[in-house]
Order: structure tokens, then sequence, then C-alpha cells
């Protein structure tokens, strides 16, 4: 004590506060310098994308494969990487959804996407996308042909009447991308980017309607090798992920871990359930201010217990609290989290019939239901 109390009372010294000033202005430089490498990345990025990607705009509407033609008839989506075009295969006239990244991006994705898709493709889980065809046109861009789905989710609540899920449907949606990413963890990967956007519902002409799946494979890491559990994790890693449903460990810069898809995976639940996330009117790059904020919902239980006071306080909670105790290793009890999706239905009086909110005139839910001990099925063992 009274040694500390010295301490305090003791002048810095000039060298101390240099060195330290020091350290900071090389901190603040390093960040600098960062920024506009990825500024730098993203200009080159755009640059490619502009000059190599199918311009459907400009009124480019055939893209011609090796071994298919295909008519652009839309632009699904434009992500920082690329774009996803509505295409119909001219052979059959089927429709399907085509990713597309330039040749010249600074880090190719799609390559692995595609990898990671072709594994998940030997699985039987009714939660991920057959992808058809995929290669390069022309060395100028590169493509997956992937099943067409409907909306993606944050578009989906978007366009609901009053632009929040219902509890019924929000359980649903806790249920089925729960399972999809046990079927990922499953094959050895992981997602790093769980949130609305990265699933989609699927389409009434595949009589998939109910059905939600997971999409946007690029930032997927794979964790668990042939003869070999695990990786050894870094020391330290860059941030992967969206700022707003990111873990705790992506913000400390640690490697992500299965444990970690499912606290996203909780974010982004909580967010269905509450509408308004505490830190949602933050931005991507404030990343610190999020990282305290989801500290706080776990020290101040009042402030917990506000956020979740009209339902599921302690289901939620309970969930939260074990996903806190599992460590880099550990492999989530998924069936264990979905007893407690199931308690907050049964307490909330949510119908197992009632169809999803996107599908308010169907007479009764045909999405997939979460299977306890769900063996791990391969197509070909079938
Ligand atoms: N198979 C598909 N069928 C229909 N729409 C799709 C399909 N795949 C993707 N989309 C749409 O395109 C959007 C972007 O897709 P995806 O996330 O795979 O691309 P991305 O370039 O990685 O995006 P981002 O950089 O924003 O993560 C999705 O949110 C979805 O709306």
């Amino acid at each position: 004590m009274e040694n500390s109390r010295l301490m305090q009372s003791m002048p810095r010294t000039p060298k101390f506060e240099e060195e330290k000033k020091t350290d900071k202005d090389k901190e603040k430089e390093e960040k600098e310098r960062n920024g506009k490498k990825t500024e730098l990345a993203r200009a080159q990025n755009k640059k490619a994308q502009e000059k190599d990607m199918p311009r459907f705009k400009q009124g480019e509407n055939q893209i011609d494969t090796a071994t298919e033609t295909y008519e652009l008839t839309s632009e699904l989506g434009q992500g920082s990487f690329g774009a996803v075009f509505g295409v119909t295969r001219k052979s059959d006239k089927r429709h399907f959804a085509m990713k597309c990244e330039s040749v010249n991006m600074k880090r190719a994705i799609l390559p692995h996407e595609a990898g990671v898709l072709l594994a998940l493709n030997h699985l039987k889980s009714p939660h991920f996308l057959e992808m058809v065809d995929h290669g390069i046109v022309n060395n100028r861009f590169l493509f997956v042909v992937l099943k067409l789905v409907g909306m993606n989710l944050w578009d989906m609540r978007a366009h609901l009447p009053d632009k929040k899920y219902t509890l019924t449907t929000t359980l649903r949606i806790a249920e089925q991308t729960l399972a999809g990413l046990r079927d990922l963890h499953r094959v050895g990967f992981l997602h790093r980017d769980i949130k609305p956007p990265n699933f989609a519902i699927g389409r009434e002409e595949d009589d998939t309607y109910h059905t939600v799946f997971l999409l946007d494979f690029g930032l997927c890491r794979k964790i668990a090798m042939k003869g070999k559990d695990l990786r050894t994790p870094r020391k330290e890693c860059a941030f992967r992920g969206t700022t707003r449903y990111a873990a705790l460990a992506a913000h400390d810069n640690k490697e992500q871990s299965r444990k970690d898809d499912i606290e996203s995976w909780w974010y982004m639940i909580a967010e269905m359930i509450v509408f308004d996330i505490p830190w949602k009117q933050f931005r991507g790059t404030d990343r610190d201010n999020v990282r305290g904020m989801k500290w706080r919902l776990r020290a101040d239980e009042t402030y917990f217990k506000f956020l979740f006071r009209k339902c599921c306080y302690e289901q939620m909670s309970a969930i939260l609290l074990y996903l806190d105790q599992l460590s880099y290793s550990s492999i989530p009890d998924y069936d264990f989290v979905y007893h407690h999706l199931q308690a907050a239905a049964i307490v909330n009086n949510c119908s197992a019939k009632s169809p999803p909110d996107w599908d308010p005139k169907s007479q009764h839910y045909k999405g997939p239901i979460y299977k306890e001990r769900e063996p791990y099925i391969v197509k070909s063992l079938e």
C-alpha cells in the first residue's frame, strides 16, 4: 500500500513520458499506414471490378463459360468482393445465381469459397446450396453458379409489414441457422461472418420456401484437418467478420473457433428478439465501443434484463453464459442451445405449426426441424 502510494506520488521522468508518447505515436502511425493500405487495396479492387466483372447494367447479358451459356437476368447482390447475378442456363432454361469475382482482385476469395462449397455439397444438410458450375471467363472473372435462393434475412425483415420478425419466426430462424452452423462445423469449417445478409430463405418453386440457407463462405477458415483434430491457434489474428455481430475473440484479434460462430449467431438472434440491439448506432469502424457494450451486457445484469424485458431473458442469458464458458477447442453442445430455443418457444406460446412471417398464407410450417443427436450424414453413404 505504502509502496504504491509512493509510486503514485513519484514524478514520472521525462524519459518515461517520451517513451510512452513514442509508443502511442508508433501505434497511431501503424494504424494510419494500415488504413492507407486498406484504402489502396479497396480502390484497386473497385477498379478491377469495374474493368473485369460482367457489365449487366451496361447491356452485357450473356456469359459463355467453357461448358454452358448463361443469360444474365438480374443483379441479386453487390458485395465488397464481387457481385451476384441471377442467370438462366440456356441449355435447359433453369434459373441460378452466379457469383463473380474479378481475376485482378488483391486477394482472391472465390476459389476458396468454391472449395468450401464443394466440401459442403457432400453433406446431407438442407441448409447449403448446391454449386452446379464454377470456372473462369476469358481471364476476366472467376465464377461459381449456385442454386437460386430467395431474399436474405436482412432484406426480408425490411420487407415485413412491421419490419420485425415475430418471436415464432425468430425462433424458427434461430433453430435452422444453428443447425446450419453445426453442419458447417462438422465438415471442419468456421464461417466467421455470421450476420442476417449471409442467410437466405428458399424459393416456393423448389419447395424450400420455409428453409433458411447459409451463404457466403468467403471468410471461412478450415480448423480441422485430416488426421488432426484442430489447428493450433495463431497468437494474433487480423479482425475478421462484421463489427455488429463479431464475437469477443474477433474483437480481441484472437483466433476464432466454433464457439465464436455461435456467439455471433447469438447477437444475430438477440437483435431479432429485442429489435434495437444497444450497439446498433455504431459503425463498423467503432469496434472498441461495440466491444465495450458487448462486455457490459455480460457484466450488468439489470441492463441484460432490461434488454430482454419482453421475453426470452432466461433462455438467452443461459445460452450466452454457456458460450462464455467454452474455449478455443470446445465443440459447442448445439443440442443444449436448441433446448433453450425450444423452452423459449414453449414459454411464449409459439405454435409449432405457424408458417414463417414471409409466408402468412401457408397453412403450416414446412421447413426443416432441428434434429437432436443428428448423425453426420455424407450423401454418398446413404
Ligand atoms: N444463390 C443465391 N441466390 C440468390 N441470391 C443470392 C445467392 N447468393 C447470394 N445472393 C444474394 O447476394 C448477396 C451477396 O451474396 P454474398 O454474401 O455471397 O456475396 P459477397 O460478395 O461475399 O457479399 P459481402 O461482401 O457483402 O459479404 C446475398 O446477401 C444475397 O442477397
